[in-house]
């Protein structure tokens, strides 16, 4: 999906909420377990009650991952499932990878081309080298960490380095790499304050924010100084709607609790672009 696509569906649906899939057998509801595939169940009945609200689906690897082979599996079926059904969504694996080249190479090859995932999220840490077999497929996407929504990101993002934030030099030094278009961004909720910085550093790219919901972050903030003229935002949230409730009816409350949050972006999205 190119970047266009994704704007213009933000527009019709009114829409930049991403919904988290991060499945965990220990919170998803107990009829569920006596299916053969439990996550995927879940995870099939949340994308069936949200699809025409979201623009995007993010399923954390880690909630999959942790359930070795069989988690893999549900994996794979619940891309295949939004790509069957929803081609119009875009699908983020989020899976924080990067190494040296040659082993990045196949990463990318397993989300891109195995999986068929839009965008991958990738830290930075390991740099250019690390990060650019990801960009060299077109129209995919590689989301790099640059905020990120945790307490923990104070202890290296924010720190001082040749006269800048480490985070500044991220997004600065990435735009200078082969296939930059390719590149979007995490900044987190919790970290409204920094976006007007971060948007003087990279005014067009889309950023990728986590941290409603459940972590506390305010949605209305990170318009305020996050959003820019093609909207540019995707902003997602897992537990505040997945797990709204562990009862039979918890893909209608999903429902309910991605409705809230489209509704409060198709506020934003009218004040700001007169559609
Ligand atoms: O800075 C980051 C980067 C990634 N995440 C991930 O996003 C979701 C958030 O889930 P909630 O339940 O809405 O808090 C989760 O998969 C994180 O691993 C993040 O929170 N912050």
């Amino acid at each position: 999906m190119t970047t266009q696509q994704l704007h213009e569906q933000i527009l019709l649906k009114k829409s930049f909420l991403c919904v988290g899939l991060d499945p965990d057998l220990s919170k998803i509801p107990s009829h569920l377990l006596e299916t053969e595939d439990p996550i995927f169940e879940f995870n099939k009945a949340i994308i069936d009650a949200t699809h025409d609200l979201a623009v995007g689906y993010k399923p954390n690897t880690a909630f999959f991952e942790a359930y070795g082979i069989k988690g893999w599996m549900s994996l794979q079926k619940t891309i295949n499932y939004i790509n069957e059904n929803f081609p119009e969504i875009f699908t983020i694996a989020d899976a924080k990878r990067g190494d040296i080249g040659n082993t990045s190479s196949m990463y990318a090859k397993a989300f891109f081309e195995d999986l068929n995932f839009d965008s991958v999220t990738v830290a930075p840490y390991m740099g250019k080298d690390s990060v650019e077999p990801f960009l060299a497929f077109e129209n995919k996407h590689t989301i790099m960490l640059a905020l990120t929504s945790n307490e923990g990101a104070f202890d290296f993002q924010t720190l001082t380095t040749n006269g800048k934030e480490l985070y500044k030099q991220v997004l600065e030094t990435s735009k200078t790499w082969k296939n930059s278009h390719n590149l979007m961004y995490v900044v987190g909720a919790t970290k409204a304050e920094y976006f007007a910085d971060i948007r003087k550093i990279v005014p067009d790219s889309f950023l990728l924010v986590p941290g409603i919901g459940a972590q506390g972050g305010s949605l209305s903030e990170v318009c305020k100084y996050g959003m820019n003229d093609q909207v540019g935002l995707l902003v997602n949230s897992a537990r505040a709607i997945i797990y709204a409730s562990k009862g039979t009816d918890f893909a209608e409350k999903a429902r309910e609790e991605a409705l809230k949050v489209q509704k409060e972006m198709e506020e934003i999205i009218r004040l700001n672009f007169q559609v």
